[in-house]
């Protein structure tokens, strides 16, 4: 089960053999983060990545082990925003000529970049950015500015204090015409002192949620008073600014502009499983070792876990684990063939990778947040410590909610997309993800043939049903759709059914790509048997979650309904016995995990004791502030009290 995890044998060993190297080394320790202030707070993290740099270099690690090194050090820093940003940004934008230049830099640190495109006005709104970067013809420079106090770059991680470079985002102006958002590197620092170059105002934009986890991170603030970069600055993959000032457009579309955004959220989905299953693990071995009433003559009381309701809250997350772990692998090989495509100038495949990474970054995002959450509660009140890693891991994960693309903006992305593939159906066949809308005659007509609970064991009758659900969603969008004069007034006014719909046509993806996955690629039949019932568990938990949809459209029956809901009881049952070896296949290390609840050796409650003994507030029986407020209280003599 590791290996079906990881995805091969060879990724096991290497994610394995970095967790350990990371584990088993002093540097990386993290359990007293969340006691340091944020100044030690950042120069530690500075001091870890450091470090993991000299690392990568002294072992010579390749570039998938620098990744796992990164991911198990488990501290967000300017070096995330570095390698998956603004490398990506010049890789997929930048020209043959300005990846000569500057991929090298960056690929030895000897220049450090971040990705600028979020304002404290503007995030979501791209078009609406209002830095400008206006060409001077008699010196061939841009003239960067932040004209408005709303155009100040906001968010940046990295920018504060680190990165001497950026990608940033700006109005590209010519003799004063407007030709749309482009990407600019601009140096931000000098190489000699790190100080901000004149003309930039750079700072901190505060602390954010939770204490020891995004705060190890500089999100920075940028404003530029008339810098000047030099032209062979803009990216200039998709368009060109000449030394004449004249603006041309190559045949490469303008959506690759926010390639790099693809490429994070395909990054984001494949992490979803990382976070949620950390969660899981911790909240699954917790219940094997937490009891609580039901004791019998003396003997002991019952494991949580085995009540049913501790089950349908945990194992749909378990399950959902899994997913989202296949889910973004497949987002993955998706994503690498539509970045071969690019680079051979065929587009035709970026609308769909485009509805496929926004709108799975979307649905995992949202699902692993609430999971996290979901699992702290599981816990109990002692879910509420920071030694119960969950906390701090739910601080570190809710923003992705909202980066990369705020989810339900992402979400009206795919609809976008489905709404174009269901006008265009009657002269143009829809592929991939959208093909079942090929299929909409039967979707619509057939109702589902299921009869008893273990009719719902049958792949085809769940895709059968997500399918039918999906499509007549969007369908029905479409035809309420027409009936507006305006199409864009008509996607305000349906908006909400439009991301329902999405939501539906992305929850038919991730079950269709688990069933895929237990067909074609699933090594040992015990393994493959273990993984069909998460597979089962995964789709009819959503199927029963939704079951409005489901007996809204008409497909199912409320018998029908209760049937899935029936058998999703019986597998609970199922997942019991194997629930401790499945978050074990996870290969998490205590290391990584961070929590005394979720301990391998299931210790908890020595260990919790012994945690609690490390706080600062137990260093002595009479701390600071004692003396002076709480025994004037106590000594006071007042004839009555009242309050
Ligand atoms: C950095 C590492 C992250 C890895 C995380 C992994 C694990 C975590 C580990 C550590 C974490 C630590 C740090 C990292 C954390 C966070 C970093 C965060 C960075 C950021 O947030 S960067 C800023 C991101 N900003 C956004 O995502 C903005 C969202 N807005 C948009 O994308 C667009 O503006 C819009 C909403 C899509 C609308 O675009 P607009 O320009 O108005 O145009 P439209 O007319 O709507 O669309 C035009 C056309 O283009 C199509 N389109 C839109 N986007 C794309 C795309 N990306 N690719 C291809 N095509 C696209 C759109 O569908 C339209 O097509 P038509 O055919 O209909 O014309
Ligand atoms: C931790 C963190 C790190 C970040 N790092 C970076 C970074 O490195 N570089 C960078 O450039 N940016 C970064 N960002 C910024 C991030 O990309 C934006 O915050 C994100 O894109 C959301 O945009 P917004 O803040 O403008 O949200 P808004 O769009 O203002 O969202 C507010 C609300 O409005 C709703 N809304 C907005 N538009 C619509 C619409 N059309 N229809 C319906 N509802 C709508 C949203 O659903 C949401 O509920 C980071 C943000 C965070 C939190």
């Amino acid at each position: 089960m590791k290996v079906a995890w990881a995805g091969s044998r060879e990724a096991f060993q290497v994610s394995d053999r970095m967790a350990k190297l990371v584990a088993n080394d002093p540097v990386f320790e993290k359990f007293s983060k969340p006691m340091l202030g944020r100044k030690e707070l950042f120069k530690n993290t500075l001091r870890k990545a450091a470090y993991a740099w000299k690392l990568i270099n002294d072992l010579r690690l390749t570039e998938e082990e620098a990744k796992w090194l990164r991911h198990y050090i488990d501290e967000p820093n300017y070096t995330d925003l570095h390698w998956e940003m603004f490398v990506p940004a010049i890789e997929g934008q930048g020209t043959k000529e300005q990846k000569k230049k500057w991929l090298p830099l960056a690929q030895t640190m000897q220049i450090i970049g971040t990705y600028a495109q979020t304002e404290l006005g503007h995030g979501s709104n791209v078009q609406g950015l209002e830095t400008t970067a206006t060409f001077d013809r008699q010196t061939d420079e841009f003239v960067m500015h932040s004209p408005t106090l709303t155009s100040s770059k906001w968010w940046p991680g990295g920018m504060a204090k680190v990165a001497t470079h950026a990608i940033v985002y700006a109005r590209l102006i010519i003799d004063g015409l407007f030709h749309g958002v482009h990407g600019f590197i601009v140096q931000l620092r000098s190489l000699e002192d790190h100080s901000p170059l004149p003309g930039l105002t750079l700072g901190d934009i505060g602390m954010k949620f939770g204490h020891g986890t995004y705060n190890t991170m500089d999100n920075g603030v940028l404003r530029f008073d008339h810098v000047r970069i030099p032209r062979n600055q803009m990216l200039m993959r998709v368009s060109q600014v000449t030394k004449e000032g004249k603006y041309a457009q190559s045949d490469v579309p303008r959506q690759l502009l926010y390639g790099t955004m693809v490429s994070v959220r395909q990054t984001i989905v494949a992490d979803a499983s990382k976070a949620l299953s950390r969660a899981v693990c911790i909240a699954t071995r917790y219940s094997v070792v937490r009891r609580q009433f039901g004791s019998r003559n003396g003997g002991p009381e019952t494991q949580v876990i085995d009540y049913k309701t501790q089950q349908s809250r945990l194992f749909p997350l378990l399950a959902s684990a899994y997913a989202f772990r296949f889910v973004g692998e497949w987002l993955k090989s998706l994503y690498i063939d539509v970045k071969q495509r690019l680079e051979a100038n065929d587009f035709s495949t970026l609308p769909e990778t485009h509805a496929c990474t926004a709108g799975l970054k979307a649905l995992t995002t949202a699902a692993t947040a609430d999971g996290i959450e979901e699992c702290r509660k599981l816990c109990g009140g002692h879910g509420y410590l920071i030694s119960s890693g969950l906390p701090e891991l739910f601080a570190f994960y809710v923003p992705a909610c909202s980066y990369e693309g705020e989810n339900v903006v992402m979400m009206l992305q795919v609809a976008r997309f489905l709404v174009k593939t269901v006008s265009n159906l009657g002269y143009k066949q829809p592929v991939g993800t959208a093909a079942y809308l090929g299929r909409v005659t039967p979707l619509l007509q057939n109702n589902c043939a299921v009869q008893t609970a273990e009719d719902w064991l049958n792949p085809d009758a769940i895709l059968e049903a997500f399918e039918a659900r999906a499509a007549r969603m969007v369908i029905g969008c479409g035809e309420r759709l027409a009936m507006f004069e305006n199409p864009e007034e008509g996607f305000a006014e349906l908006s909400i059914d439009l991301v329902e719909a999405s939501l539906a046509h992305c929850q038919l993806i991730t079950v269709s790509v688990f069933i895929q996955k237990l067909n074609h690629e699933i090594p040992g039949n015990g393994v493959k048997r273990s993984l069909e019932v998460l597979c089962y568990v995964y789709a009819l938990f959503l199927l029963h979650k939704h079951q409005g949809d489901f007996l809204a459209t008409g497909y199912l029956t409320p018998k029908q309904a209760s049937l899935a809901n029936e058998q999703l009881r019986t597998l609970y049952s199922k997942v019991r016995p194997n629930a401790i070896a499945f978050v074990d296949s996870f290969n998490h290390m205590d290391h990584y995990l961070c929590s005394v609840l979720g301990r391998y050796d299931g210790n908890v409650y020595p260990k919790l004791y012994e945690a609690a003994w490390k706080d600062p507030l137990n260093d002595s029986d009479i701390v600071d502030g004692i003396q002076q407020y709480v025994q004037p209280i106590l000594k006071q003599k007042l004839h009555y009290a009242k309050l």
